[in-house]
């Protein structure tokens, strides 16, 4: 199947990605976005493809909608193009049928994303970034499947423009240092971590999730697994 084949020929593009990611430092910091899957890829069925380049990239996608916008709430989110020759087609083409907005999270996110869309030309993209999104469901330079915020300012405004309620609760850095740091959590992770590092699960992750929940059940009692 064609899209099975795109996303194959992906994976190791994605797989590139996360260790450029992990291997960043300075660059690194943790941050939401705003994706969006256009009409024509919502319609198509490659919004679930595209999910899965996301997530295999190292990304996360942690909330989805799937709505029509009205002609004004186009015009709206796109309004810094308001004065552009393709401003009408945009609007009449995000107005044709549902989006699919992403609330994208992970280490720099919204350069991340940006990377995994590839140029805004399907066209182009194909020739320099064969493996992006955009050159594998584009289909011109206005139908060209996907949207990413591009800078923190965007980031914010399009987080708020459809995941209005996310935003509201989004802890700052320090209200998250400050709620790590306490002292349950610190002993209940220290814990989970010194036990994880002994297991080595192959799925860190899941393992780690069901220690500290099998932990908070037992308070403070799970046995751990021996050396
Ligand atoms: N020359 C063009 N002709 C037709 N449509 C265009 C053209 N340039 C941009 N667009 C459309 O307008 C959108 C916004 O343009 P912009 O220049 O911000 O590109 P982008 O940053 O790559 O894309 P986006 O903002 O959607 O993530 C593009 O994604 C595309 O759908």
């Amino acid at each position: 199947m064609r899209f099975c084949h795109e996303v194959d020929q992906t994976l190791q593009f994605c797989r590139n990605e996360r260790k450029r990611q992990t291997s960043m430092s300075d660059d690194n910091a943790w941050q939401f976005t705003l994706g969006m899957i256009k009409p024509h890829a919502v319609a198509s069925g490659a919004w679930s493809y595209i999910i899965d380049i996301i997530e295999k990239s190292g990304l996360h996608v942690i909330s989805r909608q799937e709505l029509t916008l009205s002609d004004d709430r186009a015009r709206h989110f796109y309004e810094e193009h308001a004065d552009k020759p393709f401003f009408i087609n945009l609007v009449s083409m995000m107005t044709e049928g549902p989006v699919m907005p992403l609330l994208i999270t992970g280490p720099n996110a919204i350069q991340a994303y940006r990377r995994l869309m590839g140029p805004t030309s399907p066209e182009g993209a194909r020739m320099t970034h064969p493996d992006s999104i955009r050159a594998i469901y584009g289909v011109d330079k206005t139908r060209n499947a996907v949207h990413g915020s591009d800078s923190a300012e965007s980031a914010a405004r399009e987080v708020r423009f459809f995941f209005p309620e996310f935003v509201q609760k989004i802890p700052t850095a320090d209200e998250l240092a400050e709620y790590a740091a306490s002292e349950n959590m610190q002993e209940a992770l220290t814990k989970g971590l010194v036990a994880m590092t002994k297991a080595a699960p192959a799925d860190p992750v899941a393992w780690l999730g069901e220690w500290l929940i099998s932990y908070s059940r037992r308070n403070c009692t799970v046995e751990e697994p021996e050396e």
